[in-house]
């Protein structure tokens, strides 16, 4: 048997394509517009033996593509038998003035929320794509996917996404979380300021009380599985972007042990895809301990 490795595209009635030769097809969620995504299948996937989900969410200026290719997932997933998918970082071709002006916002940049601003509400709703629409294409492609034990991972702004749509979620919705170099504390950094100002009509309150990972563990009461690694050579992190002290700081006052959330500071690892596929393997084995309970 062979591990499987595919492009998909998909439209709002959840019939999925191969990407090859197919028609544009469109995402309610994105108002819309055409979506990508990358999937990977292990070799042990069959019907009758379904195999847990693993979200790999990218940060500024990626795609679906460079999770996929750079990251280094497939090895330890085929081996612990995880699929694997891979959204895109944002809506695609939206035409909203102003998009494609910076590279830390709008296209590439959707920072998986769900837009509230008048502006952005019709298209920037990355949360509602990776939390509701996805999973629900998923299950009625009849997927050899068990939908029901999904973890959540993802690099930088990636990062913020996974820590949020864990800790936002209903308990048990995801089994654990990890994280790259995560914007760990939005609310606090540039990056997530712009964000939440520009996305949310309630700007940077209303990310505070849904999307700051630093400000949902410390109202977290349950207990988590997270798992953080960052570079201490990452030219974000010294320029204050990340912030990973502020996230473990709030989850110890709240309460959330070592067993609950690690943060390690790897020496003078960067930003970059040679990070994340050096410690890749880790984070897959620590979601299998919880994906294959
Ligand atoms: N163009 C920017 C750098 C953009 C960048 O480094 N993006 C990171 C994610 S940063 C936080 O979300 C990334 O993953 N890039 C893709 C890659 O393959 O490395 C600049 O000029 O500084």
């Amino acid at each position: 048997m062979l591990n499987v490795y595919v492009s998909l595209r998909f439209s709002a009635s959840c019939a999925l394509f191969l990407t090859d030769g197919l028609e544009p097809l469109q995402s309610a969620a994105l108002g819309g517009l055409q979506a990508s995504f990358n999937l990977f299948l292990p070799a042990n996937a069959s019907p009758t033996s379904k195999v847990p989900l693993l979200v790999y969410l990218a940060g500024l200026m990626c795609t679906e593509d460079n999770g996929a290719q750079k990251g280094g997932f497939f090895k330890d997933a085929a081996s612990e038998g995880i699929a694997i998918l891979f959204p895109d970082t944002s809506p695609r071709g939206a035409g909203i003035d102003g998009e494609d002006t910076d590279w830390d916002f709008g296209t590439g940049a959707g920072f998986y929320l769900d837009a509230t601003s008048p502006k952005f509400a019709a298209h920037y709703n990355m949360h509602a794509h990776i939390t509701k629409e996805l999973p629900a294409v998923l299950a009625e492609a009849e997927l050899p996917i068990d939908i029901t034990r999904q973890s959540v991972f993802g690099h930088s702004m990636g990062g913020h996404g996974a820590l949020t749509i864990y800790l936002a979620a209903p308990p048990g919705t995801y089994r654990s979380a990890s994280a790259f170099a995560p914007i760990a504390n939005p609310t606090a950094c540039p990056w997530g300021q712009k964000a939440f100002t520009g996305y949310l009509a309630g700007g940077v309150d209303e990310g505070r009380a849904h999307y700051d990972a630093t400000e949902l563990i410390s109202r977290v009461k349950e207990p988590v599985h997270i798992l953080i690694d960052y570079g201490t050579g990452d030219n974000f992190y010294k320029q204050g972007q990340l912030l990973p002290e502020n996230f473990l700081k709030a989850a110890r006052e709240a309460g959330h042990d070592e067993v609950e959330i690690r943060v390690r500071s790897q020496a003078d690892y960067d930003h970059s895809y040679f990070f994340i596929s050096t410690f890749a393997p880790d984070h897959v084995h620590f979601h299998a301990n919880f994906l294959k309970a």
